[in-house]
């Protein structure tokens, strides 16, 4: 029987994407910095176990900072898992997550959550460090290795180009990075860090690209950005598929903007893909080929792995591409009443939905 083949090319490893949407979540429409003493932040929260499960994604926002929110609105405790920052966390958020327990936290190397005279921000960063050491827990820096060609990657998510593409959301190496690194005790390592960090943000720009459709002329309504932005976590969550052939993320967002499940197409977890198949959909001359079985959808993914079961009147499904008839009946069966997706052929995004 024919079976293993071609390897997808998508991000290293799942850690690696939690960053990039951590820095992400900077750029949603909700997040606001939680006063004129703190740079807003993003989070994404995972388990730490094999599977890393993402847990919660959130940012700064309703005057709380992205640590604070998490904790307080998630309905679990954050014991044992690993935490993506996008900035160095203050020493309040600092007691937040070692009063939870958390196992590890890793944060991008920007200009950390708190602003103000350097000298008081390096002596509370010095703070942290040392509730951090004193609890165990682990803090560092997180560069994901972007050592890969990135539009390889692309090219199974989109299958169509737009103009606008490489102009979208660009997001750039701050200027103030000698600062930066001596805040942060990094001048040592300044340049290796600079260099992958610049490689890292080329690859989230290129990665986030926009949503080709009718979201982004609509830039005035805070409702389509919360639109582009979802779908733009799609198209993160995407880069890490294995499917051969094409990679399809999925985001579950409440009412109210809470995330509550995200999945990737993919093989089974801990899968051998050598071991399975890998053909498409006409190649039924040859059977046991069809990747078909055993592929996870990544509508299936989001409501397997989401953390809530009860479904709200309101919560939204977003993907990257539309649903097929099978995960459309599994979203009907769980109540999801609404899908948004990037329609396939024409240059709109689809708002479905499903009765
Ligand atoms: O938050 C998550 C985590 C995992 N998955 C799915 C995608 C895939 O169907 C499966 C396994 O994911 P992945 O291939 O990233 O994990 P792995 O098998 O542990 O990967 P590795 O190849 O690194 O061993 O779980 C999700 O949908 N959402």
């Amino acid at each position: 029987m024919e079976r293993g083949c071609k390897t997808a090319k998508r991000l290293g490893k799942k850690t690696d994407l939690y960053m990039l949407v951590a820095l992400h979540m900077e750029k949603s429409p909700m997040c606001v910095s939680p006063s004129d003493k703190f740079n807003k932040s993003g989070i994404v929260v995972c388990e730490s176990d094999k599977i890393h499960k993402v847990v919660a994604v959130g940012c700064s926002r309703e005057n709380l900072h992205a640590v604070q929110h998490i904790i307080l609105s998630v309905p679990r405790s954050l014991r044992n898992c690993t935490v993506y920052l996008s900035r160095k966390p203050c020493a309040t958020c600092a007691t937040f997550l070692i009063q939870d327990s958390v196992s590890s936290v890793y944060y991008w190397p920007m200009a950390p959550e708190l602003k103000g005279e350097d000298s008081a921000v390096e002596e509370e960063l010095k703070q942290v460090d040392q509730m951090f050491v004193r609890s165990q827990i682990s803090i560092s820096i997180f560069l994901p290795s972007t050592d890969f060609d990135v539009s390889k990657i692309s090219e199974r998510i989109r299958r169509h180009k737009c103009r606008n593409c490489h102009s979208h959301n660009a997001e750039a190496v701050p200027k103030d990075m000698e600062k930066i690194m001596s805040l942060l005790n990094m001048q040592d390592r300044k340049m290796m860090c600079v260099s992958q960090m610049k490689k890292a943000l080329h690859c989230l720009n290129y990665l986030l690209h926009c949503t080709h459709g009718e979201f982004e002329k609509k830039e005035e309504d805070d409702v389509e950005k919360m639109h582009v932005h979802a779908l733009q976590l799609c198209y993160l969550l995407a880069a890490r598929s294995d499917d051969p052939d094409r990679g399809v993320g999925c985001i579950l967002y409440n009412q109210n903007g809470y995330f509550f499940g995200a999945g990737y197409n993919g093989y089974p977890i801990g899968a051998i893909y050598a071991n399975l198949p890998c053909g498409g959909r006409h190649n039924k001359k040859k059977p046991g080929t069809a990747k078909g079985p055993v592929l996870i959808h990544a509508e299936a993914n989001a409501l397997l792995f989401r953390f809530s079961k009860k479904i709200e009147e309101n919560d939204v499904l977003y993907c990257s591409k539309p649903p097929c008839s099978e995960c459309q009946n599994y979203i009907q069966y769980v109540g999801i009443k609404k899908i948004i997706s990037v329609q396939e052929s024409s240059q709109s995004s689809s708002d479905q939905q499903v009765s």
